[in-house]
């Protein structure tokens, strides 16, 4: 059974169709890919997920319960976590609380009793600091746990911010954009983490990207969008011989 489900969603900003009837499920294990050129609605597709835009007209479904209208607090603590284009975290703390801050949607005390570090918070936060060594441990950020994230290479920092989703535990992780602006090195880091999630974590990935070969890589299907139009959708060897991707998308490179 699906974890997500997309079904018909037209979103449009003063008359500009920035998504036009778009479609699609996602499978418990499967990994996703949104791919388009530049305002092709690929962005858009992710702030509806998370709940920053409102479409005008069609439905998400997301673990059998309507994603629409909820909040992006609410759509997080459903368990869909997100990354962005341009690296989100809080610079000046290390690497380990920037994780930690990434738990806070678990934490159900109050604030008299995270004060008093007593009963429930105190047994949250160590289970909390556990659960965040296992995530340090999977993407290998030893090295840097106690490292202000500013003085941090790139990679790294897009490594932490993945990390960051992690420690929300989610059922669905949304990346975006996970290797732009990377080096080879850090790109081939990178694309390892995410097959890494999938296959030993089990949690579900939509991803966006421009790499196209990252994309053609890693994904199990792919849905390509042109002005905010499903363009094609099927696996990547199936997506890749479309006429219509090769004509509009790969410049017949395919
Ligand atoms: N908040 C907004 N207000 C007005 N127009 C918007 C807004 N967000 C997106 N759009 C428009 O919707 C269309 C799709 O944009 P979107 O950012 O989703 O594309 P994209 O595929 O993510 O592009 P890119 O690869 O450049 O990030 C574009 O025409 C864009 O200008």
């Amino acid at each position: 059974m699906a974890v997500l489900t997309v079904e018909d969603v037209g979103l449009s900003f003063a008359g500009v169709r920035a998504i036009d009837g778009v479609s699609f499920e996602v499978g418990p294990t499967e990994l996703f890919a949104v791919i388009g050129p530049n305002g092709a609605g690929k962005t858009s597709i992710f702030n509806v997920l998370s709940g920053v835009y409102r479409p005008q007209r069609g439905k998400v479904v997301f673990l059998e319960t309507e994603l629409l209208g909820r909040r992006p607090d609410e759509i997080a603590a459903m368990g869909l976590a997100r990354t962005f284009q341009n690296v989100e975290l809080f610079h000046n703390l290390t690497v380990l609380d920037n994780l930690m801050l990434g738990r806070h949607c678990h934490f159900g005390y109050g604030t008299l009793s995270a004060i008093a570090w007593f009963g429930r918070a105190r047994r949250q936060e160590l289970e909390a600091r556990a659960r965040i060594e296992d995530i340090i441990d999977f993407l290998e950020l030893a090295a840097w746990r106690r490292h202000p994230v500013r003085l941090l290479p790139y990679g790294i920092q897009k490594r932490v911010e993945l990390g960051r989703a992690l420690a929300m535990e989610p059922r669905l992780l949304l990346l975006d954009e996970p290797v732009a602006g990377m080096n080879l090195e850090e790109t081939e880091d990178m694309a390892r983490f995410v097959l890494d999630i999938r296959d030993e974590l089990g949690i579900p990935i939509v991803l966006v990207d421009h790499d196209m070969g990252l994309v053609m890589d890693l994904a199990d299907r792919v849905l390509v969008l042109d002005f905010g139009r499903q363009v094609a959708l099927g696996t990547p060897a199936e997506v890749q011989r479309d006429p219509k991707v090769i004509e509009a998308y790969l410049g017949g490179t395919a």
